[in-house]
């Protein structure tokens, strides 16, 4: 079941109706399984289609985003992650450049402004008192009115399309199709990051943007060149991303190294898997290196990534049924573990 074909030149679109309609047939959720499996296998990434979030709401949070990073520099501290970010659970605003992505020994910073929010802890939550790390208020941004509770609407709706989404998975992959539910992902620690992508400024380019846009979809890029996001893999299960609809930036790499454009296509989400499937599936899903470059025109981005994790204390092991008579390629790993290792590295403020 391993080897991989990965040579992919197009991102499938998968029709997520009957996993949403509480009316459908376990056959016709298979056949939807059938569908997200093969693309899980072959590309790691995938969009959906009728996925029941209304677009009138996915546009409002865009939009009402949009305008407070408008907001000058001094409101938007008001929620900055600050050098104690470790112990208030890594939430809130990071400046232009603050969230970095590193690669053998160094980091590159990456250009574009966020806010991070995580599953919500209050302050007197037996965790945050036990200063677990990762958990914490949220510093939900409420400069702009309806802002907080769109963006509170919009977790719920994708906690429920993430979930939905994952039984379809899980059928592709042969389990029960409750796998994700429980004490695997069924309370998710999910992230959430809203982002604003500036054009890059190409001035350090070599010969004109044009030539530079080209050298950019090759294989190697050089280290000087800024990028709106560095290249990685997501760390937990699902990443659901709401992105503009009129810019291209957001890119995907294959087995031979060339990187294939996830465009925003109207009324779809992009969405990929990340790092746990990986050892869950004993490696027959891969997660997929992804970057951003938002140079393709002279327009700013607005992207909402939302990411349905495992829970936080689950082990995460490769499954005996899907590692067949081969031994595990993954030792086990705690999905809290992982996340930490990965946030901790995120950030130089
Ligand atoms: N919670 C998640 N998955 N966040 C993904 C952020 C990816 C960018 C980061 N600079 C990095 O290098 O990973
Ligand atoms: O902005 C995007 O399209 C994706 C961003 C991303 O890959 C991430 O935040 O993990
Ligand atoms: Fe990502």
């Amino acid at each position: 079941m391993i080897g991989n074909c990965r040579g992919f030149h197009s991102i499938p679109i998968i029709d997520v109706q009957k996993l949403r309609d509480s009316g459908s047939t376990l056959d016709e959720r298979k056949r939807v399984g059938f569908e997200l499996d093969r693309a899980c296998r072959e590309v790691g990434f995938f969009y959906v289609r009728n996925h029941g979030i209304c677009d009138d709401l996915t546009t409002r949070v865009r939009e009402m985003s949009r305008r407070w990073f408008d907001l000058p520099a001094d409101v938007k501290a008001q929620i900055a992650l600050t050098a104690d970010c470790k112990q208030k659970g890594f939430r809130g605003y990071q400046a232009l450049g603050s969230n970095v992505t590193r690669y053998d020994g160094g980091f590159q910073r990456d250009w574009h402004e966020a806010i991070d929010l995580y599953k919500h802890f209050d302050e007197s939550h037996p965790a945050v008192m036990a200063g677990l790390p990762l958990h914490g208020p949220n510093p939900w941004p409420t400069q702009i009115d309806g802002h907080r509770e769109a963006l509170e609407t919009y977790v719920q709706e994708c906690i429920s399309l993430g979930a939905d989404l994952l039984r379809g998975i899980a059928l592709g992959l042969q389990l029960d199709e409750d796998f994700f539910g429980g004490s695997n992902a069924g309370d998710p620690f999910w992230v959430m990051r809203i982002i604003h992508y500036p054009p890059l400024e190409l001035s350090a380019a070599p010969s004109g943007s044009e030539s530079t846009f080209a050298a950019l979809m090759g294989e190697e890029v050089e280290r000087s060149v800024q990028l709106s996001c560095g290249e990685h893999t997501d760390y937990g299960l699902l990443t659901i991303v709401n992105q503009d609809e009129n810019v291209s930036a957001l890119q995907v790499k294959n087995s031979a190294g060339k990187w294939v454009a996830a465009d925003p296509i109207p009324g779809t989400f992009v969405c990929n898997i990340g790092d746990m499937f990986k050892v869950w599936t004993n490696g027959l899903y891969q997660p997929t290196m992804h970057r951003v470059i938002n140079i393709s025109s002279a327009k700013r981005r607005i992207s909402v990534p939302f990411f349905y994790e495992p829970n936080f204390n689950t082990r995460v092991e490769p499954l005996s049924q899907l590692c067949g008579s081969e031994p595990p390629r993954y030792p086990g790993i705690t999905y809290g573990d992982h996340l930490q290792s990965k946030v901790f590295q995120n950030f130089e403020i």
